[in-house]
């Protein structure tokens, strides 16, 4: 039989292996050299830089696991007929999940459950469940009328091989000629939409039939958090049809109930509520996990997952095929580093080669029975066969299925600590990928050269950071979890996987690192003090080749999926700024959380911006406009790099031999600086509202004089 898949080794390996060799011994000779400097004083600013170097050092150590068996496959879907034989493909159930109907547009949502309504796939065998966890009468609105436009969209997207079949997406570059009947339709339907979400309620009289102005009459009354479940059957394949006579799929719409009483966590916990729901309804032996703003960019992806899922080799302990996540819209530089590449494509790609790939909570296609325990006492494939013929509508199944989304069942069979999406994280995605494999369940990267799915990146400064801030929360909670990667995961797995595991949970410890090489230094150079060596010495050497061999490394596992110089320049800054931000905040976040004086929250990222903020990116320009700690944190960073600076530009100019000396604190001070551009145009220069507020100005620069003032302390 001609394989389904196969996979090779990434050419890359063999030479991230040299550059392991020859980095490991520069830092030898870095902490040698620190030791050495120790036996003659122990300053705390030698202290402090030790530290410093200790976080990187443990952090590139870290790295090495995503770096040593980085793996690349490839699949066979023309293949499949070979062991789907005369049976057909499975039954898939689909989940999205949304939260907020302000935050997250639902005629949005919609079009993207559309996109996968639209798979090329048997309509019998596909569901797409919605879990709304904003409980709002405005997305249930949006589905129902989105399930009218199914009728005419789904026969438009086969008949004219349409590929991107989120109408959304399709329509922002397609139209006239037949499509223009078919994108009035659509603008039809989003202006219904969002006249309501404008209005912030649904008026009974946008409603047609008796039946659903019964159901939202019932829905006036719910309270976001304290309401009952709702499960609402919106097209059923075996009775609705679309225009051309074919059956359209499942779409089916639920809120869990909410209880003040009860925690619900977050996403975990809706995701938990739709496999129990989908249980009782579909129960397909596969499902797909997706946020609501990842729409399906290409109609065949279900094949290509079907190449490992349906692989017999692998089958007995195969949870889930991961597909990266790529964005749309990102403006020309990726100013915010959007693309995350290292988190979606990069490491990925290592994790596969070391006891399988993480899972990032949205393009995941998962084995159902993968979530009930370990491979050993998981229910056997044949309690995850698919409930066809089941008449979704009928009272009885209904009663069911409300029952499964209720608080009360999430007791029964320890949801969320042995089976289910684990909860205790508010990265819920990591957390529970890593379990799995921890349990013995093999998971792969699958990067096709069409994307798969496409979502949206934040598009403001803030919003960007505040994310990043919730995963660093997030790892963390795993980090220190008693499934901690330090302890539990090397048991489980291999080294060199809780090498890559501990690179996740601790993403946010870098930060530590920079906040000291961003101030420390600087603060040294203001009061004439070298802190490093000369570069007139041997010594300067070693620092030098630290800094350039890993921005060369860097640069070039940034460059291989394309892209342009400045946009791995954007991203090697938001790592800067995400150290004297998110990470920072999120570390110190963690820590209150754990000491109890706050508890952690699941804020979530904004999909729609206002004008002027979208004007502003698509110019490539930060957009700041807001009071927020973030920024008085970056900008009285950059102040003090500034001051520094200018001061030891002014000195070097003047004093004989001070350039020499102070060669490595200008330096850096510079790269500092240079990085900062955006933030002291935005803080002296710019007028618009992107600018960062005058009040986080003052803030910032009376906070950079006190600096130089009480760090005389130390020096
Ligand atoms: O209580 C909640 C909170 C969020 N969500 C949904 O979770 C998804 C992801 O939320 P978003 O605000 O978009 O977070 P991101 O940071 O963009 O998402 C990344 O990080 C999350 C973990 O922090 C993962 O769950 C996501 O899959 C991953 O894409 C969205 O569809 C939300 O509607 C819920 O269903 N319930
Ligand atoms: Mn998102």
């Amino acid at each position: 039989m001609a394989p389904l898949h196969t996979c090779q080794t990434h050419p890359r390996a063999a030479f991230n292996r040299l550059h392991f060799l020859l980095y490991s011994s520069a830092i030898a000779a870095l902490f040698y050299r620190h030791i050495a400097g120790f036996s003659a004083s122990a300053a705390p600013s030698s202290l402090l830089l030790l530290l410093a170097d200790a976080i990187f050092a443990i952090f590139w150590i870290f790295c090495q696991g995503l770096r040593w068996l980085p793996l690349r496959r490839r699949e066979f879907p023309s293949r499949l007929p070979q062991v789907t034989g005369g049976q057909g493909l499975p039954a898939l159930d689909v989940f999205i999940c949304t939260a907020d109907p302000f935050k997250e547009p639902p005629a949005s949502v919609a079009s993207t459950a559309l996109s996968v309504m639209a798979y090329d796939y048997p309509a019998d065998r596909l569901s797409v469940y919605v879990s709304d966890d904003g409980g709002s009468e405005l997305t249930l609105f949006a589905f129902m009328e989105a399930a009218k436009f199914a009728r005419h969209w789904l026969p438009f997207c086969r008949e004219k091989g349409v590929m991107v079949r989120s109408p959304e997406a399709y329509f922002e570059s397609n139209g006239g000629g037949e499509a223009e009947k078919m994108k009035a339709m659509f603008e039809d339907f989003r202006e219904k939409v969002e006249s309501a979400v404008n209005k912030g309620h649904v008026d009974l009289s946008m409603i047609d039939s008796p039946e659903e102005k019964a159901m939202f009459a019932k829905w006036k009354g719910f309270a976001r958090r304290d309401h009952p479940s709702v499960v609402k059957v919106l097209c059923e394949s075996n009775k609705d049809k679309d225009i051309a006579g074919h059956p359209l799929p499942n779409l089916i719409y639920m809120s869990r109930e909410k209880r003040p009483s009860s925690p619900h966590h977050f996403k975990a916990g809706a995701l938990n509520s739709l496999i129990r729901v989908s249980e009782v309804m579909t129960n397909a032996p596969v499902f797909l996990i997706l946020d609501c703003d990842m729409y399906s960019n290409d109609p065949n992806t279900v094949q290509r997952a079907l190449c490992y899922l349906l692989d017999p080799d692998l089958a007995p302990n195969f949870a889930y095929v991961q597909f990266p996540q790529k964005y749309r819209g990102i403006n020309t530089d990726d100013i915010y580093g959007g693309e995350n590449r290292r988190l979606f494509l990069t490491s990925p790609r290592g994790f596969d080669g070391q006891h399988g790939c993480n899972f990032f909570g949205t393009g995941g296609f998962f084995s159902r029975r993968s979530l009930y325990g370990p491979p050993a006492t998981a229910p056997p494939p044949s309690d995850c066969e698919s409930k066809a013929g089941v008449l979704l509508r009928s009272e009885h199944v209904l009663q069911k299925a409300h029952d499964a989304a209720s608080c009360k069942f999430e007791h029964v069979k320890e949801w969320g600590s042995k089976i289910g999406f684990r909860y205790g994280s508010l990265v819920e995605d990591y957390y529970t990928g890593y379990i799995l494999r921890c349990e013995g369940w093999q998971a792969v990267f699958c990067n096709p050269d069409r994307p798969a799915f496409l979502g949206d990146a934040p598009k403001t400064l803030h919003e960007s950071l505040s994310q990043a801030k919730r995963w660093v929360v997030g790892f963390y909670e795993v980090g220190f979890s008693r499934y901690s990667p330090l302890f539990y995961g090397i048991k489980k797995t291999t080294l060199l996987a809780a090498l890559c595991n501990l690179h996740h949970s601790f993403w946010g410890l870098p930060g530590i690192g920079l906040i000291v090489y961003g101030l420390l230094p600087q603060l040294f150079l203001f009061y004439d003090k070298p802190l490093f060596p000369k570069a007139s010495d041997p010594w300067f050497f070693l620092y030098a080749y630290l800094f350039v061999a890993a921005y060369a490394h860097d640069f070039i596992e940034y460059i291989e999926f394309g892209g342009s110089f400045w946009k791995w320049w954007n991203d090697q800054r938001m790592f800067l700024i995400r150290g004297a931000t998110a990470y920072a905040f999120g570390t110190l976040e963690f820590v209150l959380n754990r000491i109890g004086v706050s508890a952690p929250g699941f804020n979530v990222t904004s999909k729609s911006q206002e004008e002027e903020e979208n004007k502003l990116y698509d110019n490539g320009m930060f957009a700041f406009g807001k009071s927020t700690p973030f920024f008085i944190s970056l900008g009285t960073i950059a102040t003090v790099n500034l001051i520094s600076l200018i001061y030891g530009l002014t000195k070097a100019a003047r004093t004989a031999g001070a350039a020499d000396e102070m060669f490595l604190q200008l330096l850096l001070c510079g790269f500092v600086a240079a990085n900062s551009w955006p933030v002291y145009k935005a803080m002296f220069v710019r007028k618009d509202g992107g600018r960062i507020p005058r009040n986080v100005t003052n803030t910032s620069i009376l906070l950079a004089c006190t600096f130089f003032y009480a760090g005389k302390v130390i020096i």
